[in-house]
């Protein structure tokens, strides 16, 4: 390890950040040492698994201001557990520490240091912005060697996880180009939408909302090898607005309404996507001018049903699940075990959580609310359909279901959640359920529902169990919630502390709007006199 990066792009004295649940993430000015040092980190972790490690630079869905970085392990996952610990330390080690912490990595890991190590980098289009304003971010490279990486420019976050997959599949996956990763996609989605008969232009168009974001890029760049097939309108582009400002699936999910910069008209079939396009969420107006979210509960309910209706006509024993979080709505998990009677399970917050457990499953559907999820499918899963594809002795309408379901694999990107991916399922879903998004819609109805946030001196003082759902500590909290939520109908409330912010969130849904917003307060409420509140107390929502 060469002596010369102990002085390159010093540590802010005293600056501490933590490697969180999507990697890095604050203002971009404070990010120098840390791009370095987690170029040093992708090549020995690349070194240690003797396999392409992926860089992405991103802050997905938070201010234009802020930028951040996270580490793609070789399948395309997340980063390990213990890694992002490593992270954590060489992010605050003291500059003339560095060196020794890296030798502490090499030696614990015992990583052979002449092995070599290859790097996919990529970063969103919040690159650009910031380096117009001299914002200096792009230490990278100085901590890996230029010739361990490939430097795929801007990419969506699910794209360069896509990449990596790729990559150490030996092209199994897929071809490591933005071009294999569009050709695989669509040409999946055409083969899907062949089974649509009589799709109007109309039922064609979609409206998207690309958060200003590098996921208005991308559908430029595939629209041509969707054939028509799906016409896409894009809105918030990037070429006049803010990132993420106003816009966006974060946006659209928390304020339940539509994106500044759109052009709907009632009825229309919307989408957004975050920052890095890696989530999504439908919605439209009705003819009232009434806003209606279809959200990751919704999309999961979509497409375990689509996926369990196949597994049944191709006569395939498989078992699926649907993972979920104590954030989706209890109509979504109640519609999913009565009536559709699958597996749900739920996890604590975070992607890789619901990652993890969906791997149980030979088929397992994950989504968070807020719009990031997949589909996994077990080794097994994968070879059993294949077998069934090419079977000659079995009737047509199992074989049928069975290249349906093919052809559904390959749209899923199933490294990660992938807008673009989700996007095109689900619009081959609709168009081959002949399905509008109002049908969908009304699938089952969501529980109004109300999230908050309370400021208090330490977040850490409250304790979970239950993935979330109750609180442990401190004493009388979950009494008094207990106690709260017997008040109202249908009513659910729990509370946790963030993983990203620096505050306590509060989640409360009942039968009505109204008892939502009431529950959620005096929750927020007994949380500010239980666990420490700062500042004024929570008002009452009107
Ligand atoms: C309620 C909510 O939406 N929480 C988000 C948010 O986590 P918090 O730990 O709640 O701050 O950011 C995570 C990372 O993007 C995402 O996985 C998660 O779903
Ligand atoms: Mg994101």
């Amino acid at each position: 390890m060469a002596e010369e990066i102990k002085n390159l792009h010093p540590k802010p004295a005293g600056l501490v950040l933590q490697y969180g649940t999507a990697g890095f993430r604050t203002n971009a000015n404070q990010l120098d040492h840390i791009m370095f040092r987690m170029g040093l980190l992708a090549a020995l972790r690349s070194k240690k698994t003797k396999a392409t490690i992926g860089v992405m630079v991103t802050a997905s869905h938070n201010p234009e201001e802020d930028n951040g970085v996270k580490l793609v392990d070789p399948m395309g996952e997340m980063l390990t557990a213990t890694w992002e610990g490593f992270a954590t330390q060489l992010a605050n080690t003291e500059q003339e520490e560095l060196l020794t912490a890296l030798k502490d990595i090499v030696k614990k890991e015992e990583i052979n240091m002449n092995q070599e190590a290859s790097v996919f980098v990529g970063k969103d289009t919040r690159y650009i912005i910031l380096a117009h304003k001299q914002a200096n971010t792009g230490k990278l490279k100085d901590g890996i060697h230029p010739l361990l990486s490939v430097y795929y420019g801007l990419v969506t976050t699910p794209q360069l996880h896509y990449m990596v997959c790729c990559k150490n599949t030996h092209g199994k996956y897929g071809d490591a180009t933005l071009e294999g990763y569009y050709s695989k996609l669509c040409q999946a989605f055409l083969q899907l939408t062949k089974n649509a008969s009589n799709r109007t232009d109309d039922q064609k168009h979609l409206c998207v909302d690309g958060a200003n974001g590098i996921g208005a890029l991308k559908v430029r760049e595939m629209e041509s090898h969707l054939k028509k097939e799906l016409q896409i309108s894009i809105f918030n582009d990037g070429s006049e607005g803010k990132l993420n400002h106003q816009c966006g699936a974060d946006f659209v999910k928390v304020q339940q309404k539509p994106p500044t910069g759109i052009d709907m008209n009632s009825g229309d079939r919307c989408c957004s996507f975050d920052g890095d396009a890696d989530r999504i969420v439908y919605y439209y107006t009705d003819s009232q001018g009434l806003f209606h979210l279809l959200d990751g509960d919704k999309i999961a309910t979509l497409i375990s049903t689509f996926l369990k209706e196949l597994l049944v006509q191709a006569g395939l024993d498989l078992k699926i699940a649907v993972v979920q979080t104590a954030y989706a709505n209890g109509s979504s998990t109640h519609y999913l075990e009565n009536t559709m009677k699958v597996i749900v399970r739920c996890t604590k917050t975070g992607v890789k959580h619901l990652h993890h457990a969906a791997q149980e499953f030979d088929v397992g559907v994950y989504f968070e609310a807020n719009g990031h999820g997949t589909v996994l499918f077990s080794k097994s899963a994968e070879e059993k359909l294949q077998q069934l594809a090419e079977a000659t002795n079995i009737n047509d309408e199992r074989k049928k279901a069975a290249l349906l379901l093919q052809s559904t694999v390959n749209i899923i990107n199933q490294t990660v959640g992938d807008a673009i991916s989700d996007m095109l399922l689900i619009e081959a879903i609709l168009a081959i359920k002949g399905m509008t998004v109002q049908q969908w819609d009304a699938i089952y109805s969501d529980l109004p529902n109300r999230q908050l946030k309370v400021k208090v001196s330490d977040r850490r003082l409250i304790e979970t169990t239950d993935a979330e759902r109750r609180a442990v500590s401190p004493a009388g909290l979950q009494e008094a919630i207990d106690t709260l939520v017997k008040k109202y109908s249908q009513a659910r409330s729990f509370v946790r502390p963030s993983g990203t912010e620096d505050v306590v969130r509060v989640y409360a849904e009942a039968n009505t709007q109204e008892s939502a917003n009431a529950l959620a307060h005096e929750v927020s409420l007994a949380v500010y006199r239980l666990a420490g509140g700062v500042g004024d107390e929570p008002k009452p929502l009107h």
